[in-house]
């Protein structure tokens, strides 16, 4: 019989190691096997190419497990460097980008031909799958004009909105088709009549993303950005909050700073839309998206509905 010797059993053992994280995520592919789900990338976590180029890869391979991904993304610091080079003052009121048109022109420049871009090609260096699109693109989405709250008063932000409607059929289609939407969220304006302005707004991406995710009647959403999760007294890192019901956070809300409260605005919209969880994950850390949907790591802060709905219900028996 032949003897293994101390390096066999160190490659067996890693062998199985690696068999196991692989078996650990088939329950959660199964679970979304056909389902979509909605990733905004926020701009504060696609910082250098390592991680940008695991968000692609991760991205990949969900389409290749039969998840539907949807890619919201943002690209705020990448903004403020370009407005920097300009000589133009970036101003952000809660959390929300003081926008005229000087400054859309920006905005819509380095999230449709920057951001957008770079992040479409480093997915499809894998295959044919990203498509651009920005909210201007097959009437995918529509906006209205969005003031922020702050310190109780309501201030005028100028040409900023939130979305007021998402045409699915324009994603539908493309996923249907195996592509991979990469939303850029500059959006044409509709009045009250449902007329266009003529006018085209900065969206928030975190915003936009929730829309989205709604819309589409996703199974998730995951949302990356440069904190580990929501804390409940930031920047206390002890603070850490991992799972919050949607009433939870409704309380919370007007405790919320900076760039923060659209990304919870964004997860509340969606669990009250009906998608049954929202998630904020540490786009620092490489893979943590990939993590978050398949495996049990439970990594970040999640938010669910006060009742989860039934197929949460029978997903988790
Ligand atoms: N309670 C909180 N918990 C975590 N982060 C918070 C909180 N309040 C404010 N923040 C800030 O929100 C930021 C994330 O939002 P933002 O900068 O818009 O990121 P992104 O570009 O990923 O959308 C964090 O870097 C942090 O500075
Ligand atoms: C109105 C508003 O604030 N729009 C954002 C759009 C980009 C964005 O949301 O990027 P992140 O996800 O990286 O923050 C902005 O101008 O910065």
């Amino acid at each position: 019989m032949p003897t293994l010797t101390p390096r066999d059993e160190s490659t067996l053992a890693s062998a199985a190691d690696k068999a196991a994280v692989l078996v650990e995520a088939l329950p959660w592919m199964k679970q979304f096997a056909g389902k979509t789900i909605v990733i905004k990338y926020g701009g504060n976590a696609m910082v250098n190419d390592e991680l940008r180029r695991a968000f692609a890869e991760d991205v990949v391979f969900l389409r290749h497990v039969g998840v539907n991904p949807v890619v919201v993304h943002g690209g705020g610091p990448q903004i403020n460097q370009l407005l920097e080079r300009l000589g133009i003052r970036s101003e952000f009121r809660g959390g929300l980008r003081v926008t005229n048109h000087e400054t859309l022109e920006a905005v819509r420049m380095v999230l449709n031909g920057q951001v957008g871009r770079e992040l479409i090609g480093l997915i499809n260096s894998h295959g044919p799958y990203a498509v651009g699109l920005s909210g201007e693109d097959a009437a995918l989405l529509r906006a209205r004009r969005k003031g922020a709250v702050v310190d109780g008063e309501e201030v005028d932000l100028g040409l900023v909105g939130e979305v007021s409607g998402v045409n699915p059929a324009a994603l539908e289609d493309l996923v249907a088709a195996g592509r991979i939407p990469v939303i850029s969220t500059i959006s044409p304006e509709f009045d009250e009549h449902g007329e266009p302005t003529g006018e085209v707004l900065n969206i928030n991406a975190d915003l936009a993303a929730g829309a989205v995710a709604a819309a589409l009647d996703a199974a998730k959403l995951v949302m990356l950005t440069d904190v580990e999760g929501l804390y409940s007294s930031w920047p206390d890192k002890s603070s850490l909050i991992s799972s919050l019901s949607a009433s939870d956070l409704r309380a919370m809300l007007p405790t919320l700073e900076s760039g923060m409260i659209p990304k919870m605005n964004a997860a509340l919209a969606a669990v009250d839309a009906g998608v049954p969880r929202a998630h904020i994950v540490d786009g620092r850390q490489p893979h943590s998206m990939l993590l978050e949907i398949v495996t049990s790591a439970g990594v970040g802060t999640q938010v669910v509905p006060d009742q989860p709905n039934r197929s949460e219900q029978e997903a988790a028996q």
